[in-house]
């Protein structure tokens, strides 16, 4: 887009995953905290590392709600979503198996669980499945930062696999199944994680 690079865009990008990098440590905090594994937590804060990603869904003018993206689950740890202007897009699936279409205000940020979190908390947090609805005139852009783990392998604490809570994930190294997810699986699988190294 800018052959000779674009400082002012590069440092506002990094401000803002700055900003959201803060905001998911705050809440990852919390949630490990109330599974009594913050510690736990700490020993992976080191090896994240995040990507930003800037969704353009176009309008395709109707009044007909039209797919923009495909329903899935995140294969990051973590994933924090932003829209620009107020107003539905996104929607997530129930366990009951109902879409529900999220209202977002631009003061908004949507945390959601990916696949590698879902493995480190052996199943406790699942993924959820989400997609983009496009109605109306409107193209929607949406900002998403999604976190990814290096150098160690995602594996479940152990305070955190019992009797009552078997390990249901091989420990494994994240980049690896991002590749695996994007090479070998081909994006088509439903639950690849499970395929990858499900026990
Ligand atoms: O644009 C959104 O609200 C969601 C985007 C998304 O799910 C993704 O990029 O993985
Ligand atoms: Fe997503």
């Amino acid at each position: 887009m800018w052959p000779s690079g674009n400082h002012t865009f590069c440092e506002t990008a990094m401000t803002f995953v700055k900003a959201v990098a803060e905001l998911e440590e705050i809440v990852m905090r919390m949630v490990a905290k109330s599974y009594g594994v913050e510690p736990r937590y700490e020993s992976i804060l080191g090896s994240t590392d995040h990507i930003l990603k800037f969704n353009k869904y176009e309008s395709h003018g109707g009044d007909e709600p039209n797919l923009g993206l495909v329903p899935h689950t995140d294969k990051s740890f973590i994933t924090i979503v932003h829209q620009k202007d107020q107003g539905k897009g996104l929607e997530i699936k129930t366990k009951d198996e109902k879409w529900v279409e999220v209202d977002l205000s631009p003061s908004c940020f949507i945390v959601m669980a990916g696949d590698a979190f879902m493995a480190w908390t052996n199943g406790r947090v699942e993924a959820s499945f989400h997609r983009v609805m496009m109605q109306g005139k409107k193209d929607r852009y949406s900002m998403v930062v999604g976190s990814y783990i290096r150098d160690l392998k995602i594996q479940a604490p152990q305070e955190l696999v019992d009797e009552d809570h078997p390990l249901q994930y091989k420990p494994f190294d994240h980049y690896k199944y991002i590749n695996y997810h994007t090479y070998v699986n081909d994006r088509k699988l439903k639950y690849p994680l499970k395929l990858y190294c499900g026990v």
